[in-house]
């Protein structure tokens, strides 16, 4: 199935419904803050596990107490996508539990 970039309009009706959440070159991404470097590990842990499940994969990276999502599709041509906005979703329901904000 071919994924469909999604509008600059879409883009940004989308991400009103994801606080912490921004478009910046071709890209959406966030920015978790964490009470610890082993909690934020196991943010990592956890969105991997739903990328896998989902198929659809971040550039994920873990700081010493963040984690940054940044994603786009690659079989879009590296355009954002409902697969982006459904991983954002997915992570933004998972984040809580870990205590990050
Ligand atoms: C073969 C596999 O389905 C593809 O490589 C998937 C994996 N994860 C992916 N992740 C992202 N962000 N974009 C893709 O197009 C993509 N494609």
């Amino acid at each position: 199935m071919a994924a469909e970039p999604l509008s600059q309009k879409e883009i940004e009706d989308r991400l009103r419904e994801l606080p912490g959440w921004a478009f910046e070159e071709d890209r959406i991404h966030r920015t978790y803050r964490l009470g610890s470097h082993v909690a934020a590990s196991a943010l990592v842990a956890h969105v991997a596990a739903v990328q896998d499940e989902l198929d659809h994969h971040s550039d994920l990276t873990l700081g010493y107490n963040t984690v940054r999502l940044s994603v786009n599709t690659h079989s879009a041509g590296n355009a954002v996508t409902e697969a982006d906005f459904t991983l954002a979703e997915r992570v933004e329901a998972l984040a809580p539990a870990h205590g990050a904000h």
